[in-house]
């Protein structure tokens, strides 16, 4: 039985898991989906096999793509564009509608699969399962209501102005491990409801819940080519996708350095629309006249969620001094009761990225940083890639640790004394994507939260989600933003028509 029809049917951990168990080291092998259908990889096929994160064992296997398998899904994207872009919103909301509905049927399949693969509780799946069908409801139901205004040019009335929008043409939709399902359908649903057409490529770490979405494709009737999965490597499959010359446009959500190759990759490609969500090292700014039962909490969900691996985690904690030392000790117990590891906390997604943050604590322990709670794990990971919550303190702010993203389960936290300098600290880094503002002050709200370097920020508030809302970063952080009309801007080409007669 190939693989799309076996892991269609395992849809409880149990069922997953005794398969995972049973199949030894014949691990399902993965298709590409191009053209409407699973199928050929051109050969030899190259397979990148990712371990399980809860055993360090081998999961499944994925076909390296090569330029020729990228070139064949670029091909199939550029015909079905030919058609889809001039499908009526009608009708692609339609399609987006039963690609939600099947999803949403599936949904307890795909929870199952992405906790797995990636190593997330079930319930943080389960969220991220159904963040990804409002992704394809909110633009199904966008494109029906979008507006447009026809004016006279000033002083000319007999020239109307108008602004006309385009689908750009096809994507490389490019995602990262760390939400799969969630950050890759947030590129495809609006690729497809802007009436563009698409090569996806998921994480070669994290492949299964995109592959199980090339069924969804095949059950809603999505026409054939219109989007593709290719699966691969990033500097293989991944920049054969960036550099082709007739994928227009690319949506990529990933570490910061592969924002810079990406935008290298791209330079000479002027008309190429970029849209790049990069990594952030965010700071959460506590101040002394919150309520700590309420703080705390919040400060170490934005900490520990989903082991610290999303990008827009408040890695970095500020706490003014007269509640430093309440804090703290609050923190720590409440991280003691609430995070627990093999419960409501998963492994860190590879062994690579295990000793990639191993590293950095190896150096918190260097520069004598003092570890509240966690360790320096060991040096090589046993039976999955587990790292316990860490809480540190007493590392100088020039520190890597303080400085560059670690995306994981690790937070520093340091004292400040003014508003001031809780700005100027908060603002004191490379990275520019979230910050996290904790006060009761509501003019306080406001004047601090417009000055954090960032392109989102929450108030007495973490990952509140509103889709129409633009999403992406400052600085190193990233290139443009995405959600409701900003999707549009990355998606659609803009043409200004002035019409007037003789
Ligand atoms: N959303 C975020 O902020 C994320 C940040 N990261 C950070 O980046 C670090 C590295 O993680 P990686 O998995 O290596 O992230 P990455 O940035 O290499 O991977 C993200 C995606 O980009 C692809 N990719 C890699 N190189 C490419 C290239 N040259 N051209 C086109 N596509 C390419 C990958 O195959 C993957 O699909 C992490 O340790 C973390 O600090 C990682 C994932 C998400
Ligand atoms: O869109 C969201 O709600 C969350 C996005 C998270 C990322 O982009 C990330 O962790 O990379």
């Amino acid at each position: 039985m190939d693989a799309i029809s076996t892991l269609w049917k395992l849809d409880t951990l149990e069922s997953a898991n005794d398969y995972l168990t049973s199949h030894g080291s014949n691990a399902p092998r993965l298709q590409h989906f191009i053209d409407g259908s699973f199928g050929r990889h051109s050969e030899p096929v190259e397979w990148i096999e990712p371990l399980n994160p809860r055993s360090g064992k081998l999961l499944v296997q994925i076909p390296s793509g090569t330029v020729t398998d990228v070139d064949r899904a670029v091909d199939a994207a550029s015909i079905a564009f030919l058609t889809w872009s001039k499908t009526s919103r009608q009708e692609r909301s339609q399609v987006l509608m039963r690609i939600s509905d099947i999803l949403s049927e599936k949904k307890e399949l795909f929870a199952v699969w992405e906790s797995i693969d990636q190593g997330k509780t079930l319930a943080r799946a389960r969220v991220e399962v159904e963040r990804a069908i409002s992704n394809f409801r909110y633009f199904a139901t966008y494109i029906l209501h979008e507006e447009g205004a026809v004016r006279y040019v000033d002083g000319q009335p007999s020239t109307l102005t108008y602004e006309h929008r385009s689908p750009v043409g096809v994507f490389g939709l490019i995602s990262p491990w760390n939400m799969p399902l969630y950050l890759l359908t947030w590129k495809i649903a609006p690729c497809l409801a802007f009436g563009c057409t698409g090569v996806a490529k998921p994480s070669e770490v994290t492949s299964i819940t995109a592959f199980l979405l090339g069924e969804v494709f095949r059950q809603a009737k999505l026409p054939a080519g219109v989007m593709n999965l290719v699966f691969g490597d990033g500097p293989g499959t991944g920049s054969a996708l960036v550099k082709s010359s007739r994928v227009r446009g690319v949506s990529f959500t990933g570490g910061t350095s592969t924002g810079i190759r990406i935008r290298q990759d791209t330079v000479a490609d002027i008309g190429k629309h970029l849209s790049l969500e990069l990594g952030g090292k965010n700071p959460a700014l506590v101040f002394d006249d919150v309520d700590l039962t309420k703080a705390v909490p919040l400060a170490a969900r934005a900490a520990f969620e989903n082991s610290g691996q999303i990008c827009l985690c408040g890695s970095r904690i500020y706490v003014q001094r007269a509640v430093y030392g309440k804090f703290l000790p609050a923190l720590v117990e409440y991280t003691q009761n609430h995070y627990k590891l093999g419960e409501t906390m998963g492994p860190v997604v590879s062994r690579e990225h295990y000793l990639k943050i191993r590293g950095y604590l190896v150096q918190a322990r260097e520069e004598n940083a003092f570890f509240h709670m966690g360790d320096v794990p060991n040096e090589e990971p046993q039976q999955g890639f587990w790292i316990a919550p860490t809480v540190l303190s007493n590392l100088p702010t020039s520190s890597r640790v303080m400085r560059e993203e670690i995306f994981g389960p690790v937070v520093t936290v340091w004292p400040f004394d003014t508003e001031e300098e809780a700005i100027a600290l908060a603002n004191d880094n490379p990275n520019g994507l979230a910050g996290i503002v904790m006060t009761n002050d509501l003019a306080r709200m406001r004047r601090v939260g417009e000055r954090i370097d960032a392109g989102l920020v929450w108030v007495n508030s973490w990952l509140v989600r509103e889709l129409g809302t633009g999403f992406g970063g400052m600085k190193a952080s990233g290139t443009g933003r995405e959600g409701g009309v900003h999707s549009r801007d990355v998606f659609t080409n803009l043409r200004t028509l002035h019409v007037s007669h003789f």
